[in-house]
């Protein structure tokens, strides 16, 4: 079941989306009957979102997605539009099914040339989907950016064209569509940065690929939705004890920086975690004490103070960076954690202080997994860019990779599950599993916002959830709160609205 609805949530890779096609076409559906099932689809949509729509452009590109624009021109034109088509080649050199929809459709056409985006109230964008190859260039280029200029609305079939379907990334340049129709599944570019902008609304369309296909494909990246991990996060029980959810624990900066440790803290017992305990070093003692109420509070001077303390093997999940001051102490600490067999969130100033010696971190990541006994990663790194660039210089700076690329390397680098912060952040797994999330919403780009992810993280950590899991939902959970608040969040106020977060998981599938 909860396998099932997560093949709901895959994310196809243009090679997985090929071998579906094949797998369905091999199994008695021909590809014809795929290209006019993907073109109903396109002509609901924009009879259901443009009723007023009358005069309609279609865009055909060289392949089926401009086979999908012939087919779908055919539907608008027996639903009574004025429907003018515009094609990038002549139709006698398309081939295949494309050529098939290009003999079938009997209304006017004429070169691409010939198009003005102002005559028309609403365009069909056809002219590359799944097979863009290269950067768009000369007249198509042109072009799209007249589209983009003028006003008229634009559908994209299954692609806005220019946009890469694996990355996201606009090659050349890309039109900015208001709604996107794909097909089956869809690709990790509908949801990475900028393609997820210049999608639109996606909808995706159920065209008869057979999703049996995924369990032969068996995909490895998804949309990050609950039905990828509710089922290994911990449910309180109502004879549980406290105990029962973990221990986590927060290391505190120094006393002019004690904030961001607190709002992880706080975050940490909201999102679920049994007990939380501050550690702090002697000076911040005092001034985290007159502001913590549930949370407990350590003095946690040196490294001497942290063995005594890791001795208490019920404290299970700790987060080292927010507020704390990159270097030496940083680095001490995080590698105690990990030789202590605690699972370890590092976060902010805690990558940072790893900047001259990637490798220090990694190494203890990779041997504190080992020693579980497990493969699970005891390690969950949490950097934005700049903090990525950091610890991955060489990642971050190779041409070609995309954020999904990037965070998978990195897991497999560090030997952490890497939660690659932004509007799309990426959820990677050093066995290749990746998910790419779409919760949130502007607000969250605010001071101490990273901070409380970090103890949502540590929290599912505390309660037993395998780290891919556990990163994932703390990040889908820190974008719902943010929902849930709306305008004018800080994140003092995210914690707050955790158990609105939690009570809709409950009432709602995945
Ligand atoms: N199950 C499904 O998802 C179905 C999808 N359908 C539609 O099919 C397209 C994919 O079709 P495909 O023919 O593979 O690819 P495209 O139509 O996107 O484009 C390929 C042609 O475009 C040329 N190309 C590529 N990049 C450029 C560029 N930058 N400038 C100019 N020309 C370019 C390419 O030329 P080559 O020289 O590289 O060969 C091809 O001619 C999918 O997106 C759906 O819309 C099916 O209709 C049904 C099932
Ligand atoms: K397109």
């Amino acid at each position: 079941m909860a396998q099932n609805q997560a093949m709901d949530a895959a994310l196809l890779t243009l090679a997985e989306m090929g071998e579906a096609d094949r797998l369905t076409i091999a199994a008695g559906t021909p590809g014809i009957v795929l290209m006019e099932r993907a073109a109903e689809a396109i002509a609901e949509t924009v009879l259901a979102r443009y009723p007023g729509a009358e005069r309609v452009a279609c865009l055909a590109g060289p392949g089926n997605n401009g086979g999908d624009a012939y087919a779908a021109a055919a539907i608008l034109l027996r639903a009574g539009r004025e429907v003018r088509l515009f094609h990038l080649v002549p139709p006698e050199k398309l081939q295949g099914d494309a050529a098939n929809a290009a003999a079938a459709y009997d209304g006017p056409a004429e070169p691409l040339a010939a198009f003005d985006a102002q005559s028309f109230d609403l365009v069909i964008d056809g002219l590359f989907g799944a097979g863009l190859a290269r950067p768009l260039e000369g007249e198509v280029a042109e072009l799209v950016e007249r589209l983009n200029a003028a006003a008229t609305p634009v559908v994209a079939i299954d692609l806005p064209s220019g946009i890469s379907g694996a990355s996201g990334a606009v090659l050349g340049t890309a039109v900015e569509a208001e709604a996107t129709v794909t097909f089956f599944r869809r690709k990790p570019g509908h949801l990475l940065e900028p393609g997820r902008s210049h999608c639109g609304a996606v909808a995706v369309s159920d065209i008869g690929v057979l999703s049996t296909a995924l369990e032969t494909i068996a995909p490895k990246c998804f949309e990050n939705r609950p039905a990828l991990w509710r089922h290994r996060l911990a449910v309180p029980s109502d004879a549980g004890h406290k105990y029962d959810r973990g221990h986590a624990v927060v290391f505190s900066g120094p006393a002019s920086r004690t904030g961001a440790a607190r709002l992880a803290a706080t975050a940490a017992l909201r999102a679920g975690a049994g007990l939380v305990t501050m550690f702090s070093p002697a000076g911040a003692v005092l001034v985290n004490a007159a502001h913590l109420t549930a949370v407990m509070l350590k003095r946690c001077e040196d490294t001497d103070e942290l063995a005594s303390h890791l001795g208490d093997t019920r404290l299970n999940a700790f987060v080292l960076g927010p507020g704390f001051g990159a270097g030496e102490t940083a680095r001490a600490y995080a590698e105690a954690v990990l030789a202590a067999g605690g699972r370890l969130v590092l976060d902010a100033d805690g990558i940072s202080s790893f900047k001259d010696d990637p490798e220090a971190l990694f190494a203890a990541a990779r041997a504190a997994s080992e020693a579980r006994g497990d493969s699970e990663p005891a390690l969950v790194l949490t950097p934005h860019s700049g903090e990525f660039k950091r610890l991955f210089p060489d990642i971050a700076s190779a041409e070609g990779l995309s954020k999904l690329d990037q965070a998978r390397l990195a897991a497999e680098r560090a030997c952490a599950v890497v939660v690659l912060k932004g509007r799309d952040t990426v959820i990677a797994a050093p066995d290749g599993r990746a998910a790419i999330n779409a919760t949130g919403t502007p607000w969250l780009a605010t001071a101490g916002s990273g901070d409380v992810l970090s103890g949502i993280v540590a929290a599912q950590l505390a309660q037993g959830t395998p780290s891919f899991e556990a990163a994932a939902a703390a990040v889908w959970m820190h974008g719902k709160a943010a929902e849930a608040f709306g305008a004018g969040l800080i994140a003092e106020d995210l914690p707050g609205m955790l158990p609105k977060v939690f009570a809709g998981l409950e009432a709602t599938g995945p």
